[in-house]
């Protein structure tokens, strides 16, 4: 029983990281985006990269970034791959995905099942979507402890590999994953104890409860 991926985000700390590798984590996002909690700079994120070498994916979340932020980040993270949270059209995120050589993760935001539609369009743009619940105006586009209604999700079977991510924590990623089938599971304030401060149990429970959820990747 090996379950979905499971994607640790918003590792900010070499603490963190430890545990997502230790929870035997598939990837690790570190933030590239001021304005949340879990940002972080060039440096911290070259230490988090080099730490990580070998040891768990490397995945850089960027919210509409210019391709100058990517460069950077993509060279001091050592990013395996590229998420792009923000507005990015299909035509940027293979754009993305030409000039940087890496896969690139579109987030969608879900409200409704039409929502869910648009990831046909980033089929051949974007090597992964990852559906998100759709935050309120104004707030982060992510990392805002949301989940929408996974029932619109129910063995969904798209032109392109995916991942569930909104509000998942270790009490509830089990249903979850039996209710949406992902292959992929993606969290970042539920494995908190406050914004940007990552839980080492947490981590811990939250890997123990997605590889128990009774599927099978
Ligand atoms: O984590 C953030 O601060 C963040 C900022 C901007 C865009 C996305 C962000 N996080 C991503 O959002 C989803 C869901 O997060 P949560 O589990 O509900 O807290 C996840 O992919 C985060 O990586």
């Amino acid at each position: 029983m090996t379950g979905p991926a499971i994607k640790i985000c918003g590792i900010s700390t070499a603490q963190a990281l430890d545990a997502a590798i230790g929870a035997r984590a598939d990837h690790a996002g570190f933030v590239f985006f001021p304005r949340s909690p879990r940002n972080v700079s060039m440096q911290e994120a070259a230490a988090l990269g080099s730490r990580a070498e070998g040891r768990i994916g490397r995945v850089g979340l960027f919210v509409d970034p210019d391709d100058t932020l990517l460069a950077e980040a993509m060279s001091a993270g050592r990013l395996d791959a590229i998420q792009l949270h923000g507005s990015e059209t299909p035509e940027r995120a293979a754009q993305v995905r030409a000039r940087f050589g890496k896969p690139v993760w579109k987030a969608l935001p879900v409200a409704s099942r039409d929502d869910i539609a648009w990831a046909e369009a980033y089929a051949g743009a974007a090597d992964l979507i990852l559906f998100d619940a759709k935050t309120p105006k104004g707030a982060l586009p992510g990392g805002m402890g949301l989940a929408f209604d996974w029932s619109l999700l129910a063995d969904w079977k798209g032109p392109v590999a995916w991942g569930l991510a909104g509000g998942l924590s270790a009490q509830n990623v089990a249903e979850a994953i039996r209710t949406t089938g992902a292959p992929l599971v993606d969290t970042s304030s539920g494995v908190e104890s406050a914004p940007g401060v990552k839980d080492v149990d947490k981590i811990a429970a939250f890997a123990y409860a997605a590889r128990n959820s009774g599927t099978d990747r």
